[in-house]
């Protein structure tokens, strides 16, 4: 049995590895306690692997993994995973993104409390240095103070219930949702980032990304009210950190809690030199319940992944297949089939892929054109290309893509057109699903025919001349090749297409000595 390799590059629950270690064709590797240069060798053989934010999937990463199917990043942010790099290289890449809400929001509340109670310099105070003085430690109340939330998403919402329990205002920013997500649950939503500004505590649930990276920064410091506290339990950059210190130190904020650093191992961090700050070595997923939710996940996700069953919470497709409807699939299978032979058909370099749409499938051209991509690159990468990649491959290849929609007019109520352009001419190929669900090419070239899209098929244009079928029978029956179906279409020229299936493959010496009959204009050979 074939062994599906899969590296586990992060700590995660053993409940997880136990799966990993219990099924009979993983081949499971781990590597959470060796340094990440070692990593790079010991991922040169792996099909998945399982991360967690300690291992960057950079490039570095990406060129040690050669055989790489899937990275599943074991939590919700994927800021350490180079999408666009895997994407090239086809890999899939997928996180777990609820399992750890939970966990992250009880952080975020443990950082408000220990802000507004200072609590850990009171602990400290009293079990390391073992004095009693109670007047030291007057803090403040979560009761009747205003709540400030950027990014009303899993986490951010729940920390919103939770406030509104201590009895606080609450109100929201996030662009990104129905204002009725947060107004539904008595929380103010705001589309004007002043009013969080105007906050006397604000927290961040935002994914990190060119959008969000310094969202708070000295300009939005100087507008926040003096003895503002702030909590960062989702990635560190988002609050700028030079910004932070100063304010800070300065006093303008009172207090910060902060889980993420923006750069992790933060041991060295000027931060942590002030006395006005709460902070955990980005602990916000490290609970038992959710880490045992995480890694049982995770390694079921590695495991469906690698046997190619299903990419849950996939990031980086083109194509959200849970949302394209069933009558839709057999016409991105024709699409990707009718590519492949046209590509097969003229083996030159492809110039453009243009694919038009009639009836209610033109709904998925975007769809139907990322499958065309795989069917003609498939020809000369061979299973190196899958829709991951295939159009960041044929960009590279300087391929360009077209997409049109057709009105219903040749009878079908479903009808794809692919016209391939390469360097030496032009093929169109028509297909559709009849009732049956059977795909089926019904245009060649300006031919009409009805013929499924399998098979080993010769392909010959001819002169419409007596004796040519007698001629390819013979001759392919001499060299013990024997026909299971002949098709053929008359064209207005006075000429004619035939597609013929055989059933053994035929080499290029046979292809010559068909393309050397006279009445030949041109002949070729596919294999779908
Ligand atoms: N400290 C830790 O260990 C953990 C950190 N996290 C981090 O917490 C963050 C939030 O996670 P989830 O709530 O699960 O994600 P989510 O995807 O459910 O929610 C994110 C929300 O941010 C909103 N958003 C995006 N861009 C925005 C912008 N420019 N302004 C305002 N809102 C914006 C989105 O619309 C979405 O509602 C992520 O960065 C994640 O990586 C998550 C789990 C554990
Ligand atoms: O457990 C981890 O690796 C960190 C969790 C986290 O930050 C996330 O899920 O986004």
């Amino acid at each position: 049995m074939s062994k599906h390799t899969i590296v586990v590059c992060d700590h995660i629950h053993e409940d997880g590895l136990n799966i990993l270690k219990n099924t009979e064709d993983v081949n499971y590797v781990y590597a959470a306690d060796i340094d990440k240069t070692s990593l790079l060798d010991v991922i040169k053989d792996a099909d998945i692997v399982i991360t967690r934010s300690s291992t960057d999937v950079d490039e570095k990463f990406l060129d040690a993994a050669k055989n790489l199917k899937a990275v599943i990043r074991a939590g919700v942010g994927y800021d350490n995973v180079d999408m666009e790099g895997c994407s090239k290289r086809g890999i899939i890449a997928m996180n777990v993104p609820t399992a750890n809400t939970i966990a992250a929001v009880e952080l975020t509340m443990t950082h408000m409390l220990s802000c507004m109670r200072k609590f850990p310099y009171a602990h400290n105070q009293l079990k390391n240095d073992r004095i009693w003085k109670r007047e030291d430690w007057y803090g403040n109340e979560l009761f009747g103070k205003k709540l400030g939330i950027i990014g009303f998403g899993n986490i951010g919402h729940r920390v919103g219930l939770r406030a509104k329990s201590f009895e606080m205002e609450v109100v929201t920013y996030d662009p990104y949702i129905p204002s009725t997500k947060a107004t539904d649950l008595g929380i103010e939503y705001t589309t004007n980032f002043d009013d969080i500004l105007a906050c006397d505590i604000i927290t961040i649930h935002t994914p990190k990304n060119k959008e969000t990276i310094d969202m708070i920064g000295e300009e939005e410091i100087a507008k926040m009210k003096d003895g503002v506290i702030l909590i960062n339990c989702a990635r560190g950059g988002l609050y700028n950190e030079d910004a932070l210190y100063n304010n800070l130190k300065s006093g303008k904020i009172a207090m910060a809690g902060i889980d993420v650093f923006k750069k992790e191992p933060a041991i060295d961090n000027k931060l942590l030199d002030l006395p006005n700050i709460t902070v955990t070595a980005h602990l916000g997923a490290n609970t038992k319940e959710s880490q045992k939710k995480i890694a049982v996940q995770a390694a079921q996700n590695a495991i469906d992944s690698a046997r190619g069953v299903s990419y849950p919470n996939a990031l980086n497709l083109p194509i959200d297949e849970s949302k394209i409807p069933s009558f839709v699939k057999p016409y991105i299978e024709l699409t990707q089939k009718i590519a492949f032979l046209a590509a097969q058909r003229d083996r030159s370099p492809i110039r453009s892929i243009a694919v038009c749409a009639q009836g209610d499938i033109k709904e998925y051209l975007d769809s139907l054109s990322t499958f065309a991509a795989v069917g003609a690159l498939s020809v000369s990468a061979g299973s190196d290309v899958n829709y991951v990649n295939a159009k960041f491959l044929a960009e590279d290849k300087g391929i360009t893509f077209e997409t049109s929609e057709m009105k219903s007019t040749s009878g079908y109520s479903n009808k794809i057109t692919l016209k391939l352009t390469t360097e030496n001419g032009v093929s169109t190929i028509s297909g559709t699903v009849f009732d049956d669900n059977v795909q089926r090419i019904v245009e060649l070239n300006g031919f009409d025919f009805d013929i499924e899209p399998k098979g080993k098929m010769i392909i010959m244009r001819n002169n419409d001349i007596p004796g040519v079928i007698g001629t390819v029978g013979k001759l392919l029956g001499d060299r013990n090749i024997n026909i299971s179906d002949f098709r053929l279409a008359r064209g207005k020229n006075k000429d004619a297409l035939a597609i013929i299936l055989v059933d053994n493959s035929i080499n290029s010496k046979i292809l010559e000595e068909i393309s050397n009959i006279e009445a030949a204009i041109s002949v070729s050979y596919v294999e779908i």
